[in-house]
């Protein structure tokens, strides 16, 4: 490796509320940034044939496997070698070097490993590697067989990808200047949803770059409207460039946090749903129910809204009034059953989402809140210390979330428990900070 290298993260995601609705460019979601972080470590080195330049990614945690494209005469190809496609990473190159509008060899090649924390994968055949600051799985197999848990890494991958291509074409770049997160964002979230098939809101990049945030999307034909790249490279490159610097998004990130001594808990379910087949469902059973969809839409918001406004109560009694908060948190501990105003505020907010989720879910066929998950939601309600559960993100078989105070220990209640046999804990935590840089000296010599 060069000593020119540069390491970058971003964290994974949880959209606690907000699902199908954040497609919508009205509604607002809630989403939390996540203690596991994919990362990219990027160098650079002499090539051996100075009228070409290699861009490789290697994946060292999933069979070393590499994927190289070549760039040759302003055209870039995928190299023979590549044992799989991996989109993701293809469509961040492309459009990194159709920003940068890089058209011939660079003098060098680009080199850009990826590393995701353990709570990414199911930890299940692997072996852990560490150095006393870093720790990953290492597994025997492709990054396609190993099942994931749904923290969002194509998004945390592509937003990291991003940024190491970034700082080798703009060898300047730092991370603090808000104007250079925001033109890494756009590059990464054309990127994402060009490899996605544009399906997605983007929350999962705008968490990646942003952190936690109160997000409302950016118009979807932003991306869509792009000229084919096929057709003209460079008017590609230039409608790229115009909408990445210049364009105004629109969108909406404001940080938030959960409110002091709460904690999120997720629980990986063993299971999994495929996100595009729900969202197909929900948006067939949205147009051909309106108007009566859209009332059940707002009815959604109407929760949603009220538990954002619950949450930022909490943040302000904590700051305003610490004493009385403590009163609250250490009955929160004690007793499941205790009654706050907040508390019941936030609970009921979290009722009336559930309430009509499920109801989409008998009407649409798209199974967001199936019946063994509200088994086991209602079950989670029961805990002590648990203020709410439900359904993050997409909602199906792939997780559960709950909020606690950050003294529950849900290992102890749940333990050896049928009704729990097929839920893992995942060992995370919320984080306010996206993007930022890292110590190489902590991803070498991983033993
Ligand atoms: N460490 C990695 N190395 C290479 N590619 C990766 C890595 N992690 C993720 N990817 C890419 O991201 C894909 C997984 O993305 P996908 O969107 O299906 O799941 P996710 O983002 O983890 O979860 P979700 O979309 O449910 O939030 C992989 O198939 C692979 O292409
Ligand atoms: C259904 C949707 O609103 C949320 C999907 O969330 P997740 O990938 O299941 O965490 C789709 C999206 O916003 O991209």
């Amino acid at each position: 490796m060069d000593t020119n290298a540069r390491v970058f993260s971003a964290p994974g995601k949880a959209l606690l509320v907000g699902g199908y609705l954040v497609l919508d460019p009205r509604y607002k979601s809630y989403v939390v940034a996540l203690s596991a972080r994919m990362h990219a470590m990027v160098s650079t080195a002499r090539p051996m044939d100075q009228n070409k330049t290699s861009i490789t990614v290697c994946s060292p945690q999933f069979n070393n496997e590499k994927w190289t494209y070549n760039l040759l005469q302003g055209q870039l190809s995928v190299d023979g070698t590549n044992k799989s496609k991996n989109l993701f990473i293809e469509c961040g190159i492309r459009n990194a070097l159709d920003y940068f509008d890089i058209q011939n060899s660079m003098g060098f090649d680009i080199n850009i490993d990826i590393f995701s924390d353990p709570a990414y994968h199911s930890s299940q055949g692997s072996i852990m590697k560490q150095n006393g600051m870093k720790r990953f799985n290492f597994f025997n197999s492709s990054i396609s067989e190993v099942p994931k848990t749904g923290l969002g890494s194509s998004a945390g991958l592509v937003t990291v990808l991003t940024t190491a291509l970034f700082s080798v074409f703009d060898p300047n770049l730092d991370l603090t200047i808000d104007i250079t997160l925001r033109k890494i964002h756009n590059l990464s979230q054309v990127s994402h949803c060009q490899a996605q098939g544009k399906i997605g809101s983007g929350f999962d990049v705008a968490a990646a770059t942003f952190g936690s945030i109160a997000y409302q999307r950016f118009e979807p034909n932003l991306i869509s409207d792009l000229p084919e790249r096929n057709l003209s490279a460079k008017d590609y490159n230039v409608s790229l460039q115009h909408l990445i610097n210049d364009t105004d998004w629109k969108f909406t990130v404001e940080p938030v946090k959960l409110p002091d001594q709460l904690r999120l808990f997720l629980g990986d379910v063993n299971s999994g749903s495929e996100t595009v087949k729900l969202v197909t469902k929900v948006k067939n059973w949205y147009n051909l129910n309106l108007p009566k969809s859209q009332e059940i839409y707002k009815e959604i918001n109407a929760g949603n809204m009220a538990f954002i406004a619950s949450l930022n109560e909490m943040n302000q009694l904590s700051l305003t009034n610490p004493e009385k908060y403590k009163v609250l948190i250490n009955n929160l501990n004690k007793s499941n059953k205790y009654e706050d105003p907040i508390v019941l505020q936030m609970r009921e907010s979290i009722a009336k989402i559930r309430d009509n989720f499920r109801l989409i879910t008998r009407e649409s066929g798209a199974e967001i809140e199936p019946p063994v998950q509200t088994e086991l939601l209602d079950t989670c309600m029961n805990l002590n210390g648990v203020l709410v559960a439900c359904i993050p993100g997409a909602g199906g078989y792939d997780a559960i979330a709950l909020l606690t105070t950050e003294m529950t220990n849900l290992d102890s209640q749940t333990k050896g428990k049928e009704e729990f046999s097929n839920v893992t804990w995942l060992d995370l935590q919320q984080v306010d900070i996206g993007l930022k840089e890292e110590e190489v000296v902590a991803y070498l010599n991983l033993q």
